[in-house]
């Protein structure tokens, strides 16, 4: 199978399809992602929580993202690799591009950081020097202690705040715009205004692409998971055909159906 690319992605989204994304932090995990057919693996700072035991993803290190970002790479045959910089990564404009081509020296094709509108900065230093870009805009876990919580965001004014930032963003030169927990209309609305591809998570279901975070998929995330978590071990007999099965699913607008999406 051909190699999946950036450039892919937005054939993908100029043609009205869907594609696929699943956070990944091993080589094993990587090679059963690869044999699934999925397009993107993340590696995501939720690794602080899923894999670390932690409550937020704010004790995620540089070289923890470093560590994991060599293992997916280890494993890859034809996925596209993003990785998260971790908190605080981005303290000054030096530092984000230092942390950012450590995790491309790791592995990754293409880095992933939180923000607004206030990233255009850093975002257009990274593309100028050959690094695509994901700015991740809506429930940003980084902020969890300003935002009080992993809560809906973009209900109301802020909803046409989401859409101006994620238009500046593409200007500063971002390559994908990851769209968490905002309500469907606004996953529509940025959607529709950007011309590169945009990646939901709780974002309802017209997003050009779907993430989720693996152990939420294969049904072991303890506790209470997010409204938009589907687990796709329930209608599986292995693990490969669940992963087959979530790929499947938001390929053919299956998945996010309106029970994982927000009002
Ligand atoms: N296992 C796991 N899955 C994730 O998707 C994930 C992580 N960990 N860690 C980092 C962040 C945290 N995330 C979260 C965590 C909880 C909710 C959640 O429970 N949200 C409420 C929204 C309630 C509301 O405002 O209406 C929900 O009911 O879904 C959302 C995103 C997403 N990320
Ligand atoms: C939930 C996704 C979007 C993420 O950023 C992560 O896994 O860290
Ligand atoms: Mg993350």
């Amino acid at each position: 199978m051909k190699a999946v690319t950036v450039t892919t992605l937005k054939d993908i989204k100029a043609a009205g399809d869907k594609f696929s994304v699943i956070t990944c932090y091993d080589a094993a995990f990587s090679q059963r992602i690869n044999e699934a057919g999925i397009d993107v693996m993340l590696i995501g700072d939720s690794l602080g929580m899923v894999l670390q035991g932690h409550d937020s993803t704010l004790p995620v290190t540089l070289d923890d993202m470093v560590y994991h970002t060599r293992a997916v790479k280890a494993g890859n045959s034809r996925c596209l690799i993003m990785a998260d910089l971790p908190f605080m990564s981005d303290s000054s404009i030096p530092t984000l591009l230092e942390n950012a081509a450590a995790l491309m020296r790791a592995g990754a094709h293409l880095v992933k950081i939180e923000g607004d509108t206030w990233l255009a900065a850093g975002i257009t230093e990274l593309s100028r020097r050959g690094i695509p870009v994901c700015a991740h805009l809506g429930l940003t876990p980084q902020t969890v202690n300003q935002l009080g919580g992993y809560k809906v965001q973009g209900r109301g004014e802020a909803g046409k705040a989401l859409v101006d930032a994620a238009k500046n963003l593409e200007a500063a030169g971002a390559s994908l715009i990851l769209l968490e927990c905002v309500p469907t209309e606004i996953g529509k609305a940025v959607t529709e205004a950007v011309n590169c591809p945009v990646i939901g998570i709780g974002a309802g279901p017209h997003t050009d692409g779907q993430v989720l975070v693996l152990h939420d998929l294969l049904g072991i995330t303890p506790g209470k998971t997010a409204k938009f978590v589907k687990n796709f071990m329930t209608e599986a007999d292995s693990i490969p055909a669940a992963l087959k099965a979530y790929h499947e699913a938001v390929k053919t607008g299956r998945f996010p159906a309106e029970e994982h999406s927000f009002q």
